[in-house]
């Protein structure tokens, strides 16, 4: 029966918490000159996983009531948790895909599968070590941050035989917080009649950042020797890096320069995008015997968003 009317749906589970102690370490990773991450030990892998299911085979329970084909969103919670435990990777693009592929061929009524995971960072805490006076970290504690961390996105479909295939895929890093004292400006802009911004050489630059990338070939991210794998204690520590070495003329000017720096030191990424968030606070007070020594306080509630995406040209 026609109705005239269509219909897109997806349902699933979001937010799933996984909490797999000892995964495989993360090894092989290709240094780089940002950044003195090579590898994690990945004692406590934490990440909170979202299932998205699409297609229109479960249609019929959104317009009759019929069930027969829905698999509980519950059932799908319990999927993920059993494949943490069987799981041998030791990426959280390794942990989707294992899951994305078991889904798609355990449910038939399964046509297209959206599957995301955010990170839980753990740190571990430094304690005293063998030798008087000197610390290490413990190997069996760590301490929640509530910082940056990292995230993933697979998209999979199973074709007409059965084939499980990735159809997209994104990796982030998002919620870094990064304020520069001094060394950023935002000067010669429009002034007209709504203009009261001064003009400033050297302002202190308070940034909140998420980076996205794309890879050109999925075997560079889900290769098991992860030699062409960019982790994204990389992707922190070089954006940092960039931050703190240049002096930008604006955050438009500061994502450029961190995108053209991603893509010349990844050649395996296609695209890396940004959204930046201006909190640059305001100047209360400063010190009239040393100039540098200021004080600064929240700006006006709403925040200026820089957005810039740079893909390589075919
Ligand atoms: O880096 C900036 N870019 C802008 O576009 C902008 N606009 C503004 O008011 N402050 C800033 N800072």
């Amino acid at each position: 029966m026609s109705t005239g009317l269509s219909f897109f749906t997806s349902y699933g589970k979001l937010r799933i918490p996984v909490y797999r102690v000892y995964a495989p370490p993360l090894e092989g990773i290709t240094p780089i000159p940002e950044s003195p991450f090579t590898g994690r030990e990945n004692t406590l892998f934490a990440y909170e996983i979202d299932v998205e299911v699409l297609g229109e085979n479960f249609l019929p329970a959104y317009t009759e009531g019929d069930n027969s084909h829905v698999v509980a969103t519950d059932s799908m919670k319990n999927f993920v948790l059993r494949q943490a435990l069987e799981f041998t990777g030791s990426t959280i693009e390794e942990f989707l895909d294992l899951l994305g592929r078991r889904f798609l061929q355990t449910y038939v009524q399964m046509e297209r599968l959206r599957l995301s995971g955010r990170e839980l960072p753990f740190a571990r805490v430094t304690v005293p070590g063998k030798e008087r006076g000197v610390f290490a970290t413990s190997r069996v504690l760590f301490n929640r941050s509530h910082s940056a961390y990292a995230v993933a996105t697979l998209a999979f479909e199973r074709d007409d035989r059965g084939v499980v295939s990735l159809l997209d895929h994104h990796c982030g890093q998002v919620d870094m917080e990064l304020f520069k004292v001094t060394g950023s400006s935002f000067s010669r802009f429009v002034r007209d009649e709504y203009t009261t911004l001064q003009e400033r050489v050297d302002r202190p630059l308070f940034v909140y950042l998420d980076v996205y990338w794309k890879y050109i070939d999925d075997q560079a991210f889900l290769a098991r020797d992860h030699a062409r794998y960019v982790p994204a204690e990389q992707v922190r520590d070089l954006l940092q890096v960039v931050f703190h070495e240049f002096v930008s003329e604006s955050i438009q000017h500061l994502v450029h320069e961190m995108g053209q720096r991603l893509l010349a030191r990844f050649p395996q990424l296609a695209e890396v995008s940004f959204e930046a968030q201006n909190r640059t606070r305001d100047e209360i007070v400063a010190s009239t015997t040393d100039k540098k020594i200021k004080v600064y306080s929240d700006p006006f509630s709403a925040y200026g968003v820089i957005r810039l995406t740079v893909s390589r040209n075919a």
